[in-house]
């Protein structure tokens, strides 16, 4: 089984530690994480270091792959620290087997699709995508790199959404619509149709706040 190391010892990086442990993906072996002292035990498993430790880690053979455990509140620091560490340090890929996954889909690394996420035909997520629990997206939709889906997202089908988005939970996106980079929307959203300015988006139909 191949060995994993996860950046960010918070709560989503031991998420992502649970599910890759308990679903049979990797042997989770810790965290890097810069505002932890190495040792220091978050969770189940421990820090092994900070960020700059990574690459000669990976050279001594302490992991094989590595996921990003940095959630909604840092999307950029989440790609950035992709950006670095891609060509440079193979990334994983977490799939819960829970998930309904059609074979035609096409899933980048650095993903993580929780439980019950249930992705139809064509669907297609780029690189360091995070579905939370029990995302819907329908056939022929597409989720942009690094982008973040709250629980329960309902995505129809011909969907475009953009990079680096962050989708709040029980959002609903109808069919046919695009939405630009940088789009975040609040919980319960409703959007009828493509967003085009990156920002904030509330209610039902979906406006811009800010
Ligand atoms: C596993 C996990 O937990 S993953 C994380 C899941 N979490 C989420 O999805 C969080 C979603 N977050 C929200 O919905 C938040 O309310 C946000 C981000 C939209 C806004 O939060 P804040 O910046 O604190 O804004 P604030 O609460 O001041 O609201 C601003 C305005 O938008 C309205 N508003 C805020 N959220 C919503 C919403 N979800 N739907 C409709 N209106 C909303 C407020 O009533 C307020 O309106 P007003 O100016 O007319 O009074």
């Amino acid at each position: 089984m191949k060995k994993l190391a996860i950046i960010g010892s918070g709560d989503l990086g031991q998420l992502i530690a649970y599910h890759a442990a308990a679903d049979k993906h990797y042997q989770v072996v810790g965290f890097f994480d810069d505002f932890r002292v190495p040792s220091h035990l978050a969770g189940d498993y421990p820090v092994l270091g900070g960020v700059e430790a990574i690459a000669s880690q990976f050279q001594a053979g302490q992991f094989d792959e590595l996921m990003i455990g940095i959630g909604y509140k840092h999307l950029a620091v989440r790609r950035t620290l992709f950006q670095r560490f891609a060509g440079q340090v193979p990334l994983g890929r977490v799939v819960h087997s829970s998930a309904s996954v059609d074979a035609s889909c096409r899933l980048g690394t650095g993903v993580f699709v929780l439980p019950g996420c249930v992705l139809d035909r064509n669907v297609v997520l780029a690189d360091n995508v995070l579905l939370n629990t029990a995302c819907v997206i329908a056939h022929d939709s597409q989720v942009g790199a690094h982008t973040f889906l709250s629980p329960r997202v309902a995505v129809a089908g011909f969907v475009q959404i953009g990079e680096g988005c962050n989708i709040g939970i029980n959002t609903t996106l109808i069919d046919n619509i695009t939405l630009a980079d940088g789009i975040q929307t609040g919980g319960g959203t409703v959007v009828i149709k493509s967003l085009a300015q990156p920002g904030l988006y509330v209610g039902n139909p979906a406006r811009f706040i800010r």
